[in-house]
């Protein structure tokens, strides 16, 4: 389980989270969502120790993080699938899945679950990762992400610029990683639909604050068209 309280979050002098309290409970997906610029990344980034300050707890099965350095904060368990994927082109897919194992215990072997879940990044294991395609590249940088053995997985809008026809993989491989590793997960989505197919819980977000939060059968069209509308 992984409980905000009272998070406050900083850029500078401007502040981009006020006082946040969420809870992603074991083995669930919480699904943050809201408008572009209202504190959705700054929220995972927080999580990480990844702006410039911030206040509040961070609690990891009990372990407060929050006056950690990011490194202790991901070796605790946090691993983060960040917007844009930001693979390395010019590594290889294994070269870049090991990648994630230094913010562990170390580069080690490509994850078990890598042939069960992304079977061709497993058989392109020697292709570099810039000829990859979106939903390819998405996958490999969830792979990287499990590399770490993580117990809790951020994810940044993981379908965002990906072709539609694959976006349903995408979405599918995300609810296999909480259903069937039982991870627990954190996932910044725009896509409503998404969200109430895969999400236990939902926290709403409007100018850096949660406006609405709790169980996702609970999320009404009503908040949805209050908080997420153009
Ligand atoms: N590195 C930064 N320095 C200063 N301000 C920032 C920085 N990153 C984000 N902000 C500001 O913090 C606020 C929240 O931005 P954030 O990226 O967290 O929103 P978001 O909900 O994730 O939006 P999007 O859906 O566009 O990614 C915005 O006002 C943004 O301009």
């Amino acid at each position: 389980m992984l409980t905000l309280t009272n998070l406050d979050s900083f850029y500078g002098r401007s502040q981009a989270l006020h006082d946040v309290s969420v809870t992603a409970r074991a083995g669930t997906i919480l699904a943050v969502l809201g408008r572009n610029g209202v504190g959705k990344t700054t929220l995972l980034r927080s999580i990480l120790g990844l702006t410039d300050r911030q206040s509040g707890a961070i609690r990891l099965e009990g372990e407060d993080l929050a006056a950690q350095p990011t490194y202790r904060r991901a070796k605790a368990g946090i691993a983060y699938v960040p917007q844009g994927r930001m693979i390395i082109p010019d590594f290889t897919i294994r070269e870049n899945i090991l990648m994630g194992g230094f913010a562990a215990k170390g580069p080690r072997a490509i994850p078990e679950i890598v042939p069960k879940i992304f079977p061709y990044l497993m058989d392109n294991l020697d292709r570099p990762g810039g000829v990859l395609s979106g939903g390819q590249q998405q996958q490999l940088a969830i792979a990287r992400a499990l590399a770490a053995e993580p117990k809790v997985l951020l994810m940044d809008e993981p379908t965002e610029g990906i072709q539609p026809n694959i976006v349903e993989q995408i979405e599918d491989i995300i609810i296999r990683l909480n259903t069937e590793l039982g991870l627990t997960i954190i996932l910044v989505e725009q896509n409503v639909g998404f969200a109430r197919r895969a999400a236990h819980d939902f926290a709403m977000l409007e100018n850096g604050r949660v406006v609405a939060d709790g169980a996702i059968a609970s999320l009404t069209e009503e908040t949805v068209t209050r908080h997420m509308a153009i």
